[in-house]
């Protein structure tokens, strides 16, 4: 284990009832660097981010926080150093958006402790780097998918995590604001050395904005390396069972793919 390493998985494997989804995955996640996991629909992708953020538990020791066993901390001792993003949120109270990233700031907040001048301004900084300042007082219920999925990565910015769990970023997203989305959470991560794990469906976000990237399919780990390593074609035919064109991308020379 390299000895910054924020999250550690080491060989885990889970099944749901009789039905093993991950076999033996060994991962971790690094300071200020982004990890994703790629790989076809049902491979296991959302349960590993479940596990790692305790959504989902196991009771065996595989996952450690900051050198701690996940399965000893308390769900506030979690939320303190970890915020997750689902992929999808559904059936939500009818809350403002403010009210929706102020909750970000509860994991520091004592019981029945009010948020202070600098909570609300960890608050409104998360909104206006996202976009959402202007939407502050309109109910969650009443705003766009792609709208949410922003307030909801607002809400993890205002959290102040260590490790930042993201599973599809940028599914709801159109394509100028998932490009400046990721731009946003990468740079904030850099500078305050939060690692961050996500999944993506989309090879060229996962290509352009990773510092490593792990293949699953059908639960195994069957790549894991630096994009220029994973994004080749015989992996993606692999994974995906189709013929990808790969080329280097104008502005940073990552693998920039085309299926064919
Ligand atoms: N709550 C559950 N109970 C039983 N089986 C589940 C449950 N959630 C997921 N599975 C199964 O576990 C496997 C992995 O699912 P998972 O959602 O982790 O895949 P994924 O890679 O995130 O897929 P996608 O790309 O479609 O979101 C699938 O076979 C799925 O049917």
């Amino acid at each position: 284990m390299d000895n910054r390493t924020l999250i550690s998985v080491d060989r885990l494997s889970f099944s749901f009832y009789n039905q093993k989804v991950l076999y033996d995955i060994c991962l971790d996640i690094l300071p200020g660097q982004l990890l994703s996991i790629m790989g076809p629909n049902g491979s296991g992708k959302t349960t590993l981010l479940r596990l790692i953020s305790r959504i989902l538990s196991t009771t065996k020791k595989t996952i450690y926080i900051e050198g701690k066993d996940i399965t000893e901390l308390r769900q506030k001792e979690i939320a303190k150093v970890l915020a997750y993003v689902p992929q999808h949120i559904y059936d939500t109270f009818d809350f403002s958006v403010m009210d929706v990233v102020l909750m970000g700031r509860w994991p520091h907040l004592s019981r029945l402790q009010a948020e202070s001048h600098k909570d609300r301004e960890i608050v409104l900084s998360a909104m206006e780097s996202l976009g959402v300042l202007e939407l502050a007082e309109k109910s969650i219920r009443e705003i766009s998918g792609g709208e949410l999925q922003r307030v909801i990565i607002a809400r993890a910015l205002a959290q102040e995590p260590d490790v930042l769990v993201l599973d599809e970023p940028t599914s709801h997203l159109d394509p100028g604001f998932s490009h400046q989305v990721m731009r946003i959470v990468r740079n904030v991560c850099r500078e305050r050395g939060v690692g961050m794990i996500a999944t993506f469906h989309d090879i060229n976000t996962a290509s352009f904005f990773s510092d490593r990237i792990v293949c699953l399919k059908s639960g195994r780990l069957v790549a894991d390396g630096i994009p220029e390593e994973v994004i080749v074609p015989q992996i993606l035919r692999e994974l995906y069972g189709v013929d990808f064109a790969v080329m280097p991308h104008p502005e940073n020379r990552r693998p920039f793919v085309m299926p064919l």
